[in-house]
């Protein structure tokens, strides 16, 4: 054998577990002045708390009980971007428990997607007001002014509706949210909305109406009790057709916009949740909803802002001088259908993830029933704000809007007695005495 040398390699071990300490380097850390091991101690302890501080599992929400793996790729990356620190502890688990706690006999305990949005405000607070568990969800961004989804959720505060701030997308904390409280039903409202804005930014609509739409399913299927699970679909699935009113029965493969074909996505995803896990499934498919505390990129709203503003404002028409028409529903009557459904959902049947029967799968228009001329609204707007509107007639934009929409509710009469009562006039009368309380009257002659 070769006489052994005293190079570094004689100190691998052949064998794990039998490495034996060269008594030459223990002996020289004794002669370490104890000032310079201190030092050394100090260096060390300290890179293992930077460590630590700046390890992903520490930079998520404080509370959550997730750790993210070693390498992250990109999507988990863009996962963690919808993480919140503002969430979690004793003290958010009071709040969550507080708000979701039922106060009346056999009330319901609801998670509200999207609460400070239009309809997700309002339908808390009806739920609230009867008595229901409510805990908001919501992640405040800036599709329009944040400011009034802000102002929204103060008011839900003010009637005891917290909102936790987070995304949909964001399955560690739907996981958490079902684990503190055992909803009984989801309304789920958060979406990207909008028509037209589809064409500028279309991976939004696929961001939330859905990816989020089927983590959404895959935390509710999971869920023990599953919820019953009522959701916002649009009137525009109804797309390119021309068979006046529009009934649940007719064809909707025909969408004009990426919204539209999202909600449609949406509708077909809800089929194979119930069918596979028997998920209680409710669409609602929504006709132009107007109203207080309504959405800025809507027509009613910016049309409002820029008459006060003296601003001219387009009025689409359609080809030959067609009409184009909506079939404008009041936030009040929306907010009746909501709970009709909600009230009428029945149990999902699995659990843990496990189908064990065939569960409730619907689909229901809203609407008015009588649709008005896009002209004709501005001409109610003009004798509500005492302002001539400049009009612009153009024609009507390929970016996804349709020319006229007109529903047929009989089927959410029968099922739950649905009947709208607000015409337009008495809407919009009320939708105007709250733009002008909430933004003032900003009329060009004010200012
Ligand atoms: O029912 C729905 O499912 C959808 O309703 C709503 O879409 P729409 O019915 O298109 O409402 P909205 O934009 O207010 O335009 C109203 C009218 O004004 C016309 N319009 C619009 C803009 C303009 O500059 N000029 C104009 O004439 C326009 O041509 C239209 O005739 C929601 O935004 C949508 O999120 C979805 O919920």
């Amino acid at each position: 054998m070769p006489s052994s040398s005293s190079s570094d390699m004689d100190n691998i071990p052949s064998t794990p577990g039998k490495f034996k300490m060269d008594k030459s380097h223990y002996r020289r850390w004794h002669h370490i002045p104890l000032a310079k091991l201190t030092f050394y101690t100090f260096v060390f302890l300290g890179l293992i708390l930077v460590f630590f501080f700046k390890s992903p599992s520490s930079t998520s929400s404080s509370s959550s009980s997730s750790s993210y793996p070693s390498s992250l790729s990109s999507s988990d990356l863009s996962r963690r971007s919808l993480k919140t620190n503002s969430w979690g502890g004793p003290a958010w688990e009071k709040r969550v428990r507080s708000s979701a706690r039922i106060r009346s006999r056999n009330g319901i305990s609801v998670l509200v997607t999207g609460a400070a949005g239009f309809v997700g405000t309002h339908v808390s607070m009806a739920l609230k007001r009867r008595g229901d568990g409510v805990l908001g969800l919501d992640n405040f961004n800036d599709y329009y002014d944040p400011s009034l989804k802000r102002a929204r959720q103060s008011l839900l505060e003010r009637t005891g509706i917290y909102i936790v701030e987070g995304d949909i997308n964001d399955d560690v904390l739907l996981k958490k949210l079902f684990e503190i409280i055992p909803f009984t039903h989801v309304m789920h409202l958060a979406a990207q909305a909008g028509v037209r804005y589809a064409m500028e930014n279309p991976s939004s609509y696929v961001h939330s109406n859905i990816a989020g739409f089927v983590n959404l399913l895959e935390i509710c299927k999971n869920a023990n009790p599953q919820p019953a699970i009522v959701w916002a679909s649009s009137s525009s699935v109804y797309g390119l057709n021309t068979k006046v009113p529009f009934s649940e029965k007719d064809r909707t493969d025909q969408p004009a916009s990426l919204y539209a074909a999202t909600k449609k996505a949406g509708e077909e995803i809800a089929h194979t949740y119930n069918h596979i896990y028997g998920l209680s499934l409710t669409g609602l498919r929504f006709f132009t909803v107007y109203g207080p505390w309504g959405r800025p990129d809507m027509a009613y709203f910016f049309f409002t802002r820029d008459i006060l503003k003296g601003k001219p404002i387009p009025i689409f028409e359609a080809a030959n001088h067609g009409t184009v028409a909506r079939d404008f529903t009041y936030i009040d009557d929306i907010v009746k259908g909501c709970l009709g459904a909600l009230d009428t959902a029945e149990k999902s049947t699995g659990s843990g993830g496990k189908k064990r029967g065939p569960a409730q799968l619907r689909v229901f228009n809203l609407g008015n029933t009588s649709p008005v001329p896009v002209s004709d609204l501005v001409g109610i707007l003009e004798r509500l704000l005492k302002v001539k509107a400049k009009r612009m007639v153009m024609k009507l934009p390929r970016n996804g809007d349709v020319q006229f929409t007109h529903a047929n509710i009989s089927f959410a009469r029968r099922e739950f007695g649905y009947k709208p009562t607000t015409d337009l006039q008495t809407g919009l009368k009320k939708f105007v005495r709250w733009y002008v309380s909430y933004y003032g009257s900003g009329k060009k002659s004010d200012q």
